[in-house]
């Protein structure tokens, strides 16, 4: 479904060339809750958002679905998104729509019709538990509301992938759990492959069925979570395993 070719990312800044994310191969297959997890500047979001472009890569080549994207052009490019849902860590919702209407603007933009559009938000309100919030404006939501709206705005377009940035880093983990639980019955009713990045394993433990380990924008390991026992070979897949809650990330990003 996705394959990331020999795919690396510079950012040319006024202090210099960075790079993100180096020479990256990876393949997800349809239907997989994939993680990608690691340190904070370890590339992660960067490697999600050359998923579907929002980042070009400097390297390499983005195949979704059998196209190269970095060979589109604009126009082809803008519709392949559609296909491409992603949610993020903080919303960004627009304030000044209804919880319906944040909804229907991914429609809108799609040139869907007035009446399809109102039913088709109708069934993704329903879906994601959200119908009585229909003309509610975001300041009046719970974060973990939000991220409903937010997910519910991205399945709009029927896309076939979800890219989830730190979806639930913002959220309390009850509130946290909740919105795994609903990210893992979109997968099992839309059929729709999902991408997730984090820094917590407790997040990958509970919903993804491989992850690649990144550390300073490579590729350290890729981890099998179906398989019993999971092998991990590399320390930081390791340290990550050991401590799901993602404490010791924490302290050690910190100590560093
Ligand atoms: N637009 C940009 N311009 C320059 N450098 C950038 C840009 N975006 C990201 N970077 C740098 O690239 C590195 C990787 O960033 P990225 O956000 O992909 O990491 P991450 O693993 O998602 O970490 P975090 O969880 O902290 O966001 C970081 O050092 C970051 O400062």
């Amino acid at each position: 479904m996705i394959r990331l070719e020999n795919v690396s990312k510079t950012y040319f800044t006024e202090k210099g060339a960075f790079q993100a994310v180096t020479a990256m191969n990876l393949s997800v297959e349809e239907g997989d809750i994939y993680g990608i997890i690691g340190f904070s500047g370890a590339g992660k979001s960067t490697l999600l958002r050359m998923i579907n472009l929002l980042e070009r890569p400097t390297h390499g080549k983005v195949i979704v679905d059998g196209k190269d994207l970095t060979s589109l052009s604009p126009r082809e490019l803008r519709r392949v998104r559609q296909s491409i849902g992603m949610i993020f860590q903080h919303f960004h919702l627009l304030s000044n729509r209804t919880v319906a209407e944040n909804v229907e603007f991914a429609l809108e933009i799609s040139k869907i019709g007035k009446k399809e559009r109102q039913e088709r938000v109708q069934e993704l309100l329903h879906v994601v538990g959200l119908e009585s919030k229909a003309s509610s404006y975001p300041s009046r939501l719970s974060g973990g509301q939000k991220q409903r709206v937010a997910i519910a705005r991205a399945l709009a377009n029927r896309p076939k992938v979800l890219l989830c940035d730190e979806p639930t880093s913002a959220l309390d983990p009850q509130t946290t759990t909740s919105i795994l639980s609903l990210l893992q019955e979109i997968n099992r009713i839309y059929k729709v492959t999902i991408l997730l990045v984090t820094h917590e394993m407790e997040v990958v433990k509970t919903i993804c069925n491989k992850v690649a380990v990144m550390e300073n924008g490579h590729l350290i390991e890729e981890l099998h979570l179906a398989d019993k026992p999971i092998s991990v070979k590399s320390y930081l897949g390791q340290i990550l395993l050991a401590d799901p809650n993602g404490k010791r990330i924490r302290e050690e990003a910190a100590y560093v």
